[in-house]
């Protein structure tokens, strides 16, 4: 038996709540096949284009007079119920279909970062939408957001992401994992908070789910980190002629290919960060 930490892309998880359900229903199957065999699973999941949905939907609304401005703790927040909602549904399904009598539940996660953390001045993390370079264009004149090209699928906004330091809910998780629940935490990578005087505040962020992740795993001593995507491998010149899929790698052939720049920022390269911080 395997205590195991599998977290879910969010660019795996399609485009619309249609979509995100019918995928997660796929993925339901497998996750329980894993606890079926006896594996103590916790799930995590990615929420980059969830949160610039919802976050662009609700800046939409407040722009028509309809709603107040959610920020991106806010959005954060919601996504995690939203795709938690989703994912707890699917795996109570596949459970009772199994005849497997467990419960499964989402911790809303919040999770610490530095309030002096570089990654404020400098947003890298890829949220929303692809779009084309025009589009792109116009929404940075019109809005004052930053794009990038992100990994040959067309350009997204980019948001601050910190490095995640501390889970707060980390007990409570823990508890939840001891007394055989199914365990769906650390979802979007955390809802970002600094501790200031007044307590936990949420920050305007999105932390990479890969990193957080991680830092999970290493928290509740997971043996197995699995982070799923929507390519079936990591390849070594990716998008080439040449392309070469990697099927098996060590710790340090993993930093020979990030030293030659093999594993895009803000895509595959936090995802083999993470394996390697985590190992
Ligand atoms: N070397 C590489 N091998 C495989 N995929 C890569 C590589 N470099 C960049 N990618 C891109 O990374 C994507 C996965 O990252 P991303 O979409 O951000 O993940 P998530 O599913 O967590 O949202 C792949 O779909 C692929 O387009
Ligand atoms: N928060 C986060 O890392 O989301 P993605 O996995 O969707 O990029």
């Amino acid at each position: 038996m395997s205590k195991m930490v599998v977290a879910l892309g969010g660019n795996a998880l399609g485009k619309s709540p249609e979509e995100q359900l019918k995928l997660v229903k796929n993925t339901a199957n497998s996750l329980v096949g894993l606890v079926a065999a006896g594996n103590k699973v916790v799930i995590s999941h990615g929420n980059g284009p969830q949160v610039g949905q919802i976050n662009l939907g609700m800046n939409y609304a407040a722009e028509h007079g309809q709603t107040a401005a959610f920020p991106f703790p806010e959005c954060g927040a919601m996504s995690q119920g939203y795709i938690g909602y989703h994912l707890q549904q699917s795996l109570q399904n596949e459970l009772h279909r199994r005849k497997i009598d467990k419960n499964v539940v989402s911790v809303i996660t919040q999770v610490e970062v530095d309030a002096n953390d570089s990654a404020f001045q400098n947003p890298t993390k890829p949220v929303g939408a692809f779009y084309d370079q025009a589009t792109a264009k116009k929404f940075k004149d019109e809005k004052g957001y930053t794009f990038v090209e992100d990994a040959g699928r067309g350009y997204r906004r980019v948001v601050a992401s910190p490095l995640p330091k501390e889970i707060v809910e980390l007990k409570s998780i823990n508890d939840l994992i001891e007394s055989d629940n199914l365990v769906i935490a650390g979802g979007g990578g955390g809802v970002p908070v600094i501790k200031n005087s007044e307590g936990l505040q949420g920050v305007p962020a999105v932390i990479d789910k890969d990193r957080s992740s991680a830092l999970l795993a290493d928290k509740i001593n997971a043996d197995t980190l699995v982070i799923l995507t929507a390519v079936d491998y990591v390849y070594v010149s990716f998008g080439k002629d040449n392309e070469k899929k990697l099927t098996e790698i060590n710790s340090d052939e993993a930093r020979k290919y990030i030293d030659e720049g093999q594993f895009a920022a803000g895509s595959m390269l936090p995802k083999i960060q993470a394996c390697l911080n985590f190992v």
